[in-house]
């Protein structure tokens, strides 16, 4: 996606439109008001390929029903797919709203007294509800003085927050998940399930056979010298570990090459299915050249593929992370085992944070009496409770090594901050062992790591229920570093040719955070999408944006900030009323 193509941010500066004295006193000041917030978006806001984000700003002050259209044709025009009205006064509602059927919306209504945009606000949000169109609401905590054009904390915490869920709404409408291959080992969430994609998503689906590789390879349709110079990096950069394999199942040193080579095409060609890929037109492949247009993809794998050829924890690995042959780069969303529900858990968490995300299985609670059982420690600190051991073969990004690095503490960050020194030290604290070739028949190599603790992470993941639709789950908590041979003996019980991160979700003592037993007890599925940070406001506010609704979460109270209307379904039980409202609204793509 070149910069000209993403969705911008139309700013909307609505106004009293009474001629005569009163619009002609507050002209500037509503005009200033949306440049103030479009100077904040592009301060703070970045497109996935770390450009600012872009601002439109309506031509005119909005007085009434002739510009509000006249503004809506503008934005269209412009690319705009997410709306923000601004004012410092009381303007007419129903006159002035936005009445897109699908742009997130929100108004900010200017809290100062000489002029009410407070009472506009109010106004506008009930119309809102009443027409089914929800919006957010910001209005500050504290009074200002009218032409005060200082945005207060509380206030650019929410227009930040709007923006980013809505620009991540704006940012999948259009794209697709692209399925390589179909279902793995019975997985419902590889059962791609078009129908969410297209009216919660508004993403379509596009599908390939996974003989679409082998045809790849064998006619050579991917870039052969970003081949030559892909597999000299890893030969360099990728160290391979002993094979654990029993010996008469080991693959021969011959073989062992071959599935190198093997690996490093698969990493090529996926990525050139999802994006596609220029080089290869010159070479007189043009429909290949143009890709499938993904923002996100998933590979079946197991066990056709697997059963028979190298497997795709290489590739998966690679694309997850934020650098590769060609250096630092946005990492490409891919899920194993094809479970695109867990590749949109993913999503979601990477383009409210523009960093790589782990893909792991939820795999084991360890309860601190099975572990001093096991390995004679007494787990304590953040662990004294127990904790979920998070790995999957596979995917995983690199950057969950906990290597890249913010004063001196391990984080997960946006590509456009990482350094190559950072680089080197993930790939130095990442073996490559060959395939646990009892799973995987045809070998290939699989990434190990251990994720440094101490990192702030949230895990979420979607899941679709038969008669209610989707609904989402977010469990913040942090990694945590176990006692070395602590960390061996339990990791060695799983597969030790795969990547480990030893997770504690923050316990609230109520309902599924009663304990870390009940949070694992609570996952609706075998994955979860683990992401940098504690987002699971930002995660909440980009769900209510979808009407999927929060079945499960540990979010204070006072960082929840969903459309107003939420509130019109009850405000004592949220959670009951999110569900309400995501079941009025519907999916935001009819
Ligand atoms: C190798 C195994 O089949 C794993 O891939 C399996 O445990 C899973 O990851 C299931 O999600
Ligand atoms: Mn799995």
């Amino acid at each position: 996606m070149s910069n000209t193509q993403y969705p911008r941010i139309g700013i909307r500066p609505v106004i009293d439109g009474r001629l005569g004295g009163v619009r002609e006193s507050l002209e500037a000041v509503t005009m200033q008001m949306a440049k103030n917030v479009a100077a904040l978006y592009t301060t703070h806001l970045r497109y996935p390929d770390g450009s600012p984000v872009q601002c439109v700003i309506g031509d005119t002050c909005i007085g009434g029903v002739k510009e509000a259209a006249d503004c809506a044709r503008q934005f269209e025009n412009n690319g705009v797919g997410v709306s923000l009205s601004v004012t410092p006064c009381w303007c007419y509602g129903m006159e002035t709203m936005d009445m897109h059927p699908y742009w997130p919306k929100a108004i900010w209504g200017f809290n100062g007294t000489e002029r009410p945009g407070a009472v506009y606000l109010a106004a506008t949000l009930a119309a809102h509800a009443q027409m089914g169109l929800p919006a957010f609401g910001i209005y500050g905590r504290d009074v200002q003085d009218l032409g005060d054009e200082a945005i207060p904390e509380d206030v650019t915490d929410k227009l930040l927050r709007f923006a980013r869920a809505g620009m991540a709404v704006a940012l999948m409408r259009g794209k697709s998940y692209l399925a390589i291959g179909t279902v793995s080992m019975g997985i419902a969430g590889s059962m791609v399930n078009s129908d969410f994609f297209q009216r919660y998503l508004g993403m379509r689906n596009e599908w390939v056979d996974t003989s679409e590789i082998l045809r790849r390879i064998e006619k050579k349709i991917y870039d052969e010298n970003e081949f030559e110079k892909a597999l000299a990096w890893t030969r360099s950069n990728c160290k391979e570990g002993s094979d654990f394999n029993p010996v008469e199942k080991q693959f021969s040193r011959a073989e062992k090459d071959d599935h190198w080579e093997t690996v490093v095409k698969m990493t090529l060609i996926f990525r050139d299915l999802m994006t596609g890929n220029a080089a290869l037109k010159a070479k007189g492949f043009g429909e290949e050249a143009m890709g499938h247009n993904a923002l996100l993809a998933g590979f079946q794998g197991q066990r056709q593929w697997t059963d028979f050829l190298p497997n795709g924890d290489f590739p998966e690995a690679i694309l997850n992370s934020s650098f590769d042959w060609n250096g630092i780069r946005a990492p490409y969303m891919m899920a194993t085992e094809n479970d695109a529900m867990n590749g949109v858990s993913m999503l979601f968490g990477y383009l409210l944070t523009h960093t790589a995300q782990i893909f792991a299985d939820v795999r084991t609670y360890w309860s601190p009496d099975a572990v001093q059982r096991v390995t004679g420690w007494q787990p304590d600190g953040t662990a004294a409770g127990g904790f979920i051991h998070l790995i999957n073969s596979g995917s995983a990004t690199l950057d969950g090594t906990g290597r890249l690095q913010q004063d001196g503490q391990p984080v997960m960050k946006p590509f456009w901050e990482i350094q190559e020194a950072e680089v080197k030290d993930c790939l130095a604290h990442t073996t490559w062992y060959p395939a646990n070739n009892g799973y995987f028949r045809g070998g290939g190599y699989s990434s190990q790591f251990v994720t440094r603790g101490g990192m702030p992470v949230t895990m979420c993941r979607l899941n679709l229920v038969k008669g209610l639709g989707p609904v989402l789950q977010i469990a913040e908590g942090h990694t945590v570093d176990l006692p070395d041979h602590v960390h061996r003996t339990l990791d060695e019980r799983t597969d030790r040719t795969w990547p480990t991160t030893w997770f504690v979700p923050r316990l609230t003592g109520q309902g599924a955070f009663r304990d870390v037993y009940t949070v694992m007890a609570n996952w609706g599925a075998n994955h979860g999408a683990i992401s940098y940070g504690h987002v699971g406001h930002e995660l909440i506010t980009l769900a209510a944006l979808l009407r999927i609704p929060v079945n499960m979460h540990n979010v204070e109270e006072q960082r929840i900030f969903r459309p107003a209307a939420w509130a019109s379904f009850g405000t004592t039980a949220a959670e009951g009323a999110d569900y309400r409202a995501c079941d009025t609204y519907g999916p935001l793509y009819k």
